[in-house]
């Protein structure tokens, strides 16, 4: 099997790759410069030249805060960039799994959303976010959309990284503890994306085709995850860093963020079997690894 996924330096193509390095898949990262997904051109040519079996949409714009002042550069490369991708893959004749969020919803459900749930999102990132959804279902009817959320990882930028960064010089944080959701190994979605990847490639089952919720198990709130990595990092000799629990209020971000943003998971259980683990044992592996490094 020959993947190609989107985007180099990202939480999940990387994770992808360090799975590839482990197992001897052949894994291919095709982004800039010669790929740009805000240039349509550059991602047919990629991909038409590769001989993918399946192709991982991966890359994607996901400054949430930044994405308010940048709407046409956020909608280009998550909307057009994302449609362009699942393009490439149906005139190639192989199917794309493409990545979005819990962000495309507005928060104000009670319980965790399933996939029939109505989306409504209240930023410009995951509005471009369901453009690209739709995007993607109307280029290649031979998709997976896995929303995914609150990404962490050894990789690049993500809260999990920014919390150790902020320990390095501060004793105590305020993190909000009213927006709540379920935070993701981006190692856990590279495991369930090789498994998806592998079933879809030789099943043309229909039902393993659409849209399914791929988070961590359990629920937190920002201040509930930054809390555990502090008890991680007092664990692993670090400094010991208070969190102080605030509303969103008392934190003015650009972006608007769903206060519930938990995504119930049982339609990929039922279908491909796959349930991801407690996110708190995925963090735990996640500082492990950045401890290993010296952090
Ligand atoms: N991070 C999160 O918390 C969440 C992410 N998601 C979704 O999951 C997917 C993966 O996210 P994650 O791995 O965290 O992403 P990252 O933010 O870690 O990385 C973004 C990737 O997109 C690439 N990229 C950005 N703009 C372009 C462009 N114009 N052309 C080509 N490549 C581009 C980057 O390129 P380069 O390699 O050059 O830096 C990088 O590889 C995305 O679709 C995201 O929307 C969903 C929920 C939560
Ligand atoms: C740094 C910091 C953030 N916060 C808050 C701000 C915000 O409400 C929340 C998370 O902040 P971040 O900016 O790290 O997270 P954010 O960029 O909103 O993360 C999102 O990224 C996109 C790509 C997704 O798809 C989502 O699933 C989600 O993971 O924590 C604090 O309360 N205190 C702090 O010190
Ligand atoms: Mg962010």
């Amino acid at each position: 099997m020959r993947i190609a996924v989107t985007g180099k330096q990202g939480q999940v193509v990387q994770s992808l790759l360090r799975r590839g390095a482990e197992t001897g898949l052949d894994i291919s990262a095709v982004g800039r410069p010669e790929m740009d997904l805000s240039d349509p051109a550059s991602v047919a040519a990629a991909f038409s030249a590769l001989r993918a079996d399946v192709i991982v949409s991966a890359a994607a714009y996901t400054a949430v805060d930044k994405a308010e002042s940048e709407a046409e550069l956020a909608f280009s490369v998550n909307a057009a960039g994302a449609g362009a991708v699942a393009e490439a893959a149906a005139r190639i004749g192989v199917p794309v799994i493409h990545l979005s969020t819990d962000y495309v919803f507005s928060g104000d459900k009670a319980s965790a959303y399933c996939e029939e749930d109505a989306t409504g999102p209240i930023s410009v990132y995951g509005r471009s976010k369901l453009a690209g959804e739709k995007a993607v279902a109307a280029a290649n009817p031979n998709h997976v959309i896995l929303r995914t959320a609150w990404v962490y990882s050894p990789f690049g930028n993500n809260f999990l990284k920014t919390m150790l960064r902020l320990a390095e010089t501060r004793d105590h944080l305020r993190v909000v503890a009213d927006q709540t959701g379920c935070p993701t190994s981006a190692l856990d979605i590279a495991d369930a994306i090789l498994a998806i990847a592998t079933r879809i490639i030789t099943d043309p089952e229909p039902s393993l085709r659409g849209t399914f919720h791929l988070t961590g198990s359990g629920e937190a709130s920002w201040a509930d995850f930054a809390e555990e990595i502090f008890a991680e990092l007092l664990k692993s000799g670090g400094r010991s860093v208070g969190v102080e629990r605030i509303p969103t209020a008392d934190y003015p971000t650009p972006a608007k963020r769903p206060a519930n943003s938990r995504l119930n998971g049982d339609k990929l259980a039922r279908t491909y079997g796959i349930r991801l683990p407690e996110w708190k044992q995925s963090m735990t592996i996640v500082m492990q690894d950045l401890v290993n490094k010296g952090l």
